[in-house]
């Protein structure tokens, strides 16, 4: 049995969190005392970065965010800082836990529409946190504005204000800062793009809710995690001494004309370099000398005329897994060798082309790889997605792409890989991973074509899907930040012993 994901990778969507609020009160401790701690982890953050006598600038809102702002600014005063404090709205409106830190709070209070943030020498952003529900408005729209253009460090609590913690979207102006300090666990809004841009470094604090109370026993298990080794490693593939190349899984890719032969051999050299024992090209007969000709030696090639020739080949080769897409075409053939690839019972890799093929064709693809009894993983970047799905609900742009790629595994009982400087991997059961590794280095032609081909060689090698997407995801990226500015998608599948050190035990 395979051990379930580890909790501290687990990010909590805002009615999670809120649930772990309660599973902690319920445990015995006091809400108020939860509000302390966080109050108290803003205070230490602003401690680190600035010294006693500055004046500090605390911004408020109406709800619990506020109230941590509250406590900080309290315990601040007593470090000996200069504190102004503003509140967005009537004190009065301060409830329950809020209302008690408030009221633990001597100083002035002010109006936001007084503040001049370029007056202090360190920001506290105690707007909105997991209680957003619209865009800001009126004077607090123009604070963060003014606050954004003082260039002066802030420090965040729990999610910079007008910043989504479930999407990382924004739906209106938000607060750009330096430090987001949250609390137990981060929430997918402090990986997912723009927020994770808008929260700067972010720094997770213990407020004395345990991993006991919110995932023990009879508990729902985390569903959303971030994408790092323990999710996976314990299931990257172990190869004995005396294993052979067939153990070790044979990779085909399907390949189009002399037009594009690069894409499908950096998926196969990926797919080698990552660990699988064979690789083979099928291709177009008119482009079988072209890729004879070209390295490296390890790589082989068998032409197909057709579909039913594509298929026939499949059969000849003692295959694990399938790479379809990377310069596949968009002719008809491809679409029969699209179709075929489904219908094999082989684990497959959609990428490209083999998606474009497919395009606002979801149906079709959600009644093939429903059929599946083996492994289906799409890897389509924004546009691909777009092109597959359509923008329409629940697929539309202006969705979380969390949302998104989740529910377009489950509609297609395939492992979603939606590419992006945050890109998010998506199990039709239900996980999600968020990833964080790579840079924008990787946006260049062909490293799409790697990534497709490090997750065949995962595959064939017999990790599980989801694993073997977000370990190809987490690799890709690694290869990517240790060649840096200059590489181009030849480099990275070079790259991948050095990225599988970090990880291979
Ligand atoms: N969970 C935990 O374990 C712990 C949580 N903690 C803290 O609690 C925070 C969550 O607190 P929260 O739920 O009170 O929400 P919060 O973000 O303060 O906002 C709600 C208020 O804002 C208002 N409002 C919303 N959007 C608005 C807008 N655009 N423009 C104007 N107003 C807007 C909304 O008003 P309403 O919709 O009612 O009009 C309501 O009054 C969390 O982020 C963390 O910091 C910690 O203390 C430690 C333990
Ligand atoms: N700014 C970025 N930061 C991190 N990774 C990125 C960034 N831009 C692109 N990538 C990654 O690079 C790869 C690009 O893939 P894709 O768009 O399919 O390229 P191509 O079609 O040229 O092969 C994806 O794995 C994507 O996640
Ligand atoms: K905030």
């Amino acid at each position: 049995m395979t051990k379930p994901a580890p909790d501290s990778l687990a990010l909590l969507s805002v009615a999670e969190m809120a649930g772990a609020d309660e599973a902690a009160i319920a445990s015995g401790i006091a809400g108020f005392a939860l509000m302390e701690r966080a109050g108290r982890a803003v205070a230490d953050a602003v401690s680190r970065r600035g010294r006693p006598g500055e004046r500090v600038l605390v911004l408020c809102g109406p709800g619990k965010n506020g109230g941590d702002g509250f406590v900080a600014a309290r315990l601040l005063e007593a470090r000996g800082f200069a504190i102004t404090l503003a509140l967005a709205g009537e004190r009065g409106q301060l409830t329950g836990d809020a209302g008690e830190a408030a009221a633990g709070w001597q100083g002035p209070v002010l109006a936001v529409a007084e503040i001049r943030p370029e007056d202090h020498a360190i920001i506290v952003d105690a707007l909105f946190g997991a209680g957003l529900n619209r865009p800001l408005g009126g004077a607090v729209a123009a604070l963060v504005e003014r606050v954004n253009a003082s260039d002066l460090p802030v420090i965040s609590v729990d999610v910079p204000s007008g910043v989504s913690g479930d999407s990382g979207m924004t739906a209106g102006p938000a607060i750009r800062a330096d430090e987001t300090v949250t609390f137990f666990r981060l929430k997918p809004g402090h990986l997912l793009y723009p927020g994770r841009a808008l929260c700067g470094v972010v720094t997770l604090a213990d407020i004395g809710i345990t991993a006991e109370m919110v995932f023990g026993p009879g508990k729902p298990p985390p569903m959303t995690f971030s994408n790092e080794p323990a999710l996976w490693q314990g299931q990257l593939p172990r190869h004995e001494a005396g294993t052979h190349k067939y153990r070790r899984g044979a990779v085909a890719v399907a390949a189009g004309g002399l037009a594009g032969v690069g894409a499908p051999r950096l998926g196969a050299r990926a797919a080698l370099r990552i660990g699988a024992g064979l690789a083979t090209i099928i291709c177009r007969p008119e482009a079988l000398a072209t890729h004879a000709g070209r390295g490296p030696d390890a790589l082989m090639q068998i032409a197909a005329a057709d579909g039913a020739a594509f298929e026939a080949a499949l059969a000849t080769r003692k295959l694990s897994a399938l790479l379809a897409g990377p310069a596949l075409g968009l002719d008809a053939m491809a679409a029969e060798v699209v179709t075929a690839a489904l219908c094999a019972k082989l684990p497959l890799v959609l990428d490209a082309d083999a998606l474009t093929v497919l395009a606002a064709r979801s149906e079709l693809l959600e009644e093939l790889a429903g059929r599946r009894s083996v492994p289906t993983v799409l890897t389509p970047h924004e546009g691909e997605f777009l092109r597959l799905f359509g923008d329409r609900a629940p697929y539309a742009s202006g969705a979380s792409r969390l949302v998104r790629a989740r529910t377009a595994a489950t509609a297609t009982a395939s492992v979603v890989v939606l590419k992006g400087p945050d890109t998010v991997i998506a199990a039709p059961d239900g996980r999600a991973a968020i990833n964080a590794t790579g840079s924008a280095a990787l946006a260049t032609a062909g490293s799409g074509d790697v990534l497709g081909g490090i997750v065949t060689g995962l595959l064939a090698q017999g990790m599980p899907a989801f694993e073997a997407a977000c370990a190809a995801v987490w690799l890709h990226g690694k290869a990517g930040e240790a060649l840096g500015f200059g590489l181009i998608a030849d480099d990275l599948p070079e790259a991948l012993p050095g990225a599988l050190r970090l990880v291979a035990g």
